[in-house]
């Protein structure tokens, strides 16, 4: 290896980038993604997948995309060729096992041992960043996951002592949350004060992390209209307004509570680099609806970066090649940014 190519090499994350559910429009993305010569120059990118699984992604995309086999995450980092991914082959699954578009145990399944695989492999120092392609909780829970969604398994397996949460992202603006993937009647078991404190000085930190030295953050109310002064709900009185009290008695200013329905107006027009939601849909409609095609989901407090689209396995498209992979993009450019930075020293989401 020529000098200058060890040089190279010794700069960039090693990125990994995974397939998702085998029945969604994942393996479609991820050939669209790794045909990018704008994308591949920004890591070392490692493949981890089923080989018959890639080659039917390429079809569906109508493209033929070179790898580089390896047969262990240890060669990763120290290889050369870095405009070539790549490919580390697992047999998780059989073709004759997944129905296009439907959800299923072995899909499931499947995903969860890639992703062991890959936090093994981050938890070992052999890869700086983990992109992976839409999974499919439903599939996921069939197949043996034992948490009401991935972020969760990840901090177990990741062993997590402290709050983490996802950071949608749409651009320059993030947001973070109190409840996540749980029904929609036990958001008000999640809204306490501590959850709110630490949710909030966890994206604000991380914002300072990635670069903006007094983040601009503001905390959403629940109830309609920021509880009408009580008269409509008391959780903003009662819980919302007093944790942000405590932030700023912390040294950590951020606004709010702020009526949910027009506090992303004011992100909208460029006032906030955050907003801390109370449940999963206040953030993800304003968000999706801002910008679909844009968004990333951080896996935020974790030792690793995690990145994925903000959207999900589209089984009504998948197969159809339609699939519009911006937001995997997106989610490969920041998991290069935060694997890069966490290669040179600094700490992830
Ligand atoms: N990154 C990830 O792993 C994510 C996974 N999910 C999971 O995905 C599954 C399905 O979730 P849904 O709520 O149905 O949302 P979804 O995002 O899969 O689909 C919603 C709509 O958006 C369209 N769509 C999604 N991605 C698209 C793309 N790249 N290009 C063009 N159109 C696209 C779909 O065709 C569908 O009409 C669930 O199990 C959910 O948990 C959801 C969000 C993120
Ligand atoms: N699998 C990632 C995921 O579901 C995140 O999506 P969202 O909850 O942020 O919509």
């Amino acid at each position: 290896m020529m000098k200058s190519d060890m040089t190279a090499t010794s700069l960039k994350p090693v990125v990994t980038v995974t397939l998702g559910d085998p029945a969604g429009i994942g393996p479609e993305l991820v050939a669209k993604l790794l045909s990018r010569a704008d994308l591949l120059h920004l890591a070392n990118v490692v493949l981890v997948g089923d080989r018959w699984l890639w080659k039917e992604g390429q079809a569906i995309a109508g493209l033929k995309v070179q790898t580089v086999p390896v047969s262990d995450f240890a060669e990763v980092r120290d290889r050369d060729m870095l405009s070539i991914p790549a490919f580390l082959e697992m047999d998780t699954i059989q073709a004759s096992q997944v129905t296009r578009s439907q959800p299923g145990a072995a899909a499931g399944a499947s995903v969860l041992s890639v992703l062991d695989r890959c936090m093994d492999a981050a938890l070992a120092g052999h890869i700086d960043a983990i992109t992976f392609a839409p999974l499919n909780k439903h599939s996921m829970k069939l197949g043996g996951l034992k948490h009401e969604d991935e972020l969760h398994h990840f901090a177990r397996h990741l062993c997590v002592k402290g709050y983490f949460c996802e950071f949608n992202t749409l651009n320059d603006l993030w947001t973070a949350r109190i409840s996540s993937h749980v029904p929609l009647r036990d958001v008000p078991k999640y809204l306490d004060k501590q959850r709110i404190i630490d949710a909030t000085s966890l994206i604000y930190q991380s914002l300072q992390r990635n670069g903006i030295t007094s983040p601009r953050v503001a905390v959403a109310g629940l109830n309609p209209h920021n509880g009408d002064g009580g008269t409509c709900g008391r959780e903003e009185i009662d819980i919302i307004a007093p944790a942000v009290t405590a932030l700023a008695d912390m040294g950590i200013p951020v606004q709010g509570p702020f009526p949910a329905d027009t506090i992303f107006l004011k992100a909208r027009d460029g006032e906030l680099d955050a907003i801390v939601t109370m449940y999963h849909d206040q953030g993800q409609i304003a968000i999706k609806l801002m910008g679909f095609s844009q968004g990333v989901t951080v896996q935020g407090g974790l030792p690793i970066p995690i990145t994925t689209p903000a959207h999900g396995t589209a089984f009504d498209i998948a197969g159809k090649g339609q699939a519009n992979v911006e937001a995997t993009a997106n989610a490969f450019k920041i998991a290069c940014r935060m694997g890069l930075a966490r290669l040179q020293g600094q700490v992830a989401a």
